[in-house]
């Protein structure tokens, strides 16, 4: 292993944090290093030499599949689980280009299963900032390692993070990372400022406790006109703080250059968890954040 974690922020500062509250999200440029960052892309890319494909892609191209694409998505909630680019695969269900180039994400436990990640996921830095934002008891819910590939990046359609993760009161905070730049050719963010403030458009979650399957909900009409959203391109190192019901999607990357993200979602552990999120776990649970010490 070559390089070190670099964080370089320690708190933040009192109109960051009016910021966050005002509009709903926050950029800070330069949060982590550069080298870091490669650090973050090097273990992904030995993953993805150990990955091999064939041992999932019958899950997305079987008869079955919505069953068996439904049962990986939710092991994913403690496993480190691959998820191909839609566009990954040709007509015989081949893929089009090399494994390295047709995966979409790596989730939802790299920072609870990698140790590289876990170090930097669960630094005592993120605690401090989620506690300054209003949390009690800052725990890392999810994590997910974005490729938006060249080309066949898929789009995300614009949605709040409180939707796929639900507390009562809500708590989500998403911290996200530009492992490489974003920029309006390769798929950066878009968001609506304040559009927090309108409240959760809907829930996605188990028809019940303890089953496999999902519906979604639609708890208000909350409107994001396309003028309303705003781009949030960002250099490499950047971190997005994001509000868990600050709308915001990313479009397809057509352009040749990939664009990598770390995403962690955190939750207060004082909140109510409720048993309908798909996000549960079996074993561990949700991990905290280290201490200084
Ligand atoms: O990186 C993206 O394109 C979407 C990320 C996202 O929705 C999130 O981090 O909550
Ligand atoms: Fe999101």
């Amino acid at each position: 292993m070559f390089g070190q974690i670099e964080i370089r922020l320690n708190e933040l500062t009192p109109e960051q944090i009016a910021q966050y509250h005002e509009q709903g999200f926050l950029v800070i440029e330069g949060a982590v290093s550069s080298g870091t960052c490669d650090l973050l892309k090097s273990r992904i890319n030995e993953r993805l030499e150990e990955f091999d494909p064939n041992s999932i892609r019958s899950i997305f191209t079987t008869k079955e599949q919505d069953r068996q694409t439904d049962d990986y998505f939710l092991k994913s909630a403690e496993r480190i689980s691959y998820f191909f680019e839609e566009e990954a695969f040709d007509e015989h269900g081949e893929l089009r280009q090399d494994k390295v180039l047709s995966i979409n994400k790596i989730g939802h436990a790299l920072h609870d299963k990698d140790e590289l990640f876990a170090d930097f996921s669960l630094s005592p830095i993120w605690a401090t900032i989620l506690k300054q934002l209003g949390m009690k008891k800052p725990l890392a819910a999810q994590s997910m390692y974005i490729f938006k590939q060249p080309n066949i990046g898929g789009e995300v359609n614009c949605h709040q993070d409180s939707t796929f993760l639900f507390t009562r009161p809500m708590s989500v905070i998403g911290l996200w990372f530009a492992i490489e730049d974003a920029t309006l050719e390769n798929g950066c963010l878009w968001g609506v400022p304040q559009g927090h403030k309108q409240g959760l458009e809907k829930r996605f979650e188990r028809v019940s406790e303890g089953e496999s399957a999902m519906k979604m909900t639609k708890l208000s009409d909350v409107d994001w006109p396309d003028e309303a959203l705003a781009p949030l391109e960002v250099p490499k190192g950047s971190m997005v703080v994001l509000n868990g019901e600050f709308p915001h999607l990313s479009h397809a990357n057509r352009s040749a250059q990939s664009r990598h993200a770390y995403a962690l979602h955190a939750i207060d552990g004082d909140c109510e968890y409720p048993k309908t999120n798909w996000l549960l776990r079996h074993g561990r649970t949700f991990p905290e954040f280290r201490h200084n010490n």
